[in-house]
């Protein structure tokens, strides 16, 4: 292994920044010559590649977003994309791939591990939705981001007895809806991976006001559907006046949280380390705080919603009646 290459793919996360550092360092170190591929899978295919030194990572490990930037790039679910891609590593005398970036990506990365494409992955989307790691890099920013906006929200709702609709991203799994609901004290959780109520969400607001609350945070996975629809049940049914919020990109934007950045350093050097012994066709990730690797079959093969611990969002309950 002389040549490795790197590129971010997705949506863009808190820490793909760190990782990309930590991957570039880690292969320099290593004595390594290492690339920088554009734009993701688009770049791949189009031959977007650049030279990385030292000074290209540099300055860049508390900022947001990806220097490489990041596409969803459709050309590359065809076997004439894939042949494409394998043509420029190949013309680029690359030996190894990483690719940073969430289920999607890693399924692109199998592909390529198919054809004999040495490609790891890491794990990085806000969504911790990915099956084989118990974190991905720039959850914990995505979360902090949505208690910090649910806790301002708060505020005014307290002032003008209102109930709010937080609506928090998650395009399949409610990680981010559960851990900020629960840290921002949310009356009411609605994610993916439990059957909606609305009744009961309506009774426990309706609980609470008998009891002299002032207001009422309902958060909402997007996953789920809209939160502009629930404000309107939640409206018509208690008479309250009910706001809706979208939080949006905002929630995947802004520095890593010194975790996301720990997380990206660990999870990216280990990714080179694992190509260079020879491992490949493998995700790393985290498992009883030991950094692990499963390979992408698995990742494909195990259901995020079948792995979810549904104690917490039970334990959010009890703690918001
Ligand atoms: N089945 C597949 N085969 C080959 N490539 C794929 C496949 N699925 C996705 N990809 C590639 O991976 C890219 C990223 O996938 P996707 O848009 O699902 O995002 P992701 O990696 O899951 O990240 P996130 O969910 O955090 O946005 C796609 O645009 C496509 O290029
Ligand atoms: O930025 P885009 O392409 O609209 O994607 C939004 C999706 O990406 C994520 O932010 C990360 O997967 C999801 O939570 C969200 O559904
Ligand atoms: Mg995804």
């Amino acid at each position: 292994m002389k040549k490795i290459a790197v590129l971010t793919s997705g949506g863009d996360a808190p820490g793909m920044n760190t990782t990309i550092r930590a991957v570039v360092r880690r292969g320099i170190f290593k004595g390594l010559e290492v690339y920088g591929i554009y734009n993701g899978y688009r770049g791949l295919i189009d031959g977007n590649f650049v030279s990385m030194n030292l000074g290209s990572v540099g300055d860049i490990i508390h900022r947001g977003g990806t220097i490489l930037q990041s596409t969803r790039c459709e050309e590359f679910k065809t076997v004439e994309g894939q042949d494409k891609a394998l043509t420029q590593l190949k013309e680029k005398g690359i030996d190894g791939l990483i690719v940073i970036g969430g289920d999607g990506t890693f399924k692109g990365a199998e592909q390529l591990t198919a054809q004999g494409f040495p490609t790891n992955g890491i794990p990085g989307t806000i969504d911790n939705d990915i099956a084989g790691t118990e974190y991905t890099i720039g959850f914990d920013t995505a979360v902090n981001t949505a208690v910090e906006a649910i806790d301002k929200i708060r505020d005014t709702a307290a002032s003008h007895e209102r109930t709010y609709v937080v609506e928090v991203m998650g395009r399949d799994a409610g990680n981010i809806a559960l851990w900020a609901g629960m840290c921002a004290g949310a009356e009411s959780i609605i994610i993916p991976e439990v059957d909606y109520d609305a009744e009961n969400v309506v009774d426990r607001i309706k609980k609470g006001y008998e009891r002299g609350k002032t207001h009422s945070i309902i958060v909402i996975a997007e996953g789920v559907g809209k939160g502009t629809e629930i404000g309107k049940v939640i409206k018509e049914k208690t008479g309250f006046d009910t706001k809706v919020t979208i939080l949006g990109h905002i929630q995947r934007g802004g520095a890593p949280s010194a975790y996301d950045r720990m997380m990206s350093n660990q999870l990216g050097a280990k990714a080179v380390d694992l190509l260079i012994d020879g491992k490949k066709g493998v995700m790393v990730g985290l498992k009883n705080n030991q950094v692990i690797n499963t390979p992408f079959k698995e990742v494909e093969k195990e259901k995020h919603k079948q792995m979810m611990d549904l104690s917490t969002y039970h334990l959010a309950r009890s703690l918001s009646i």
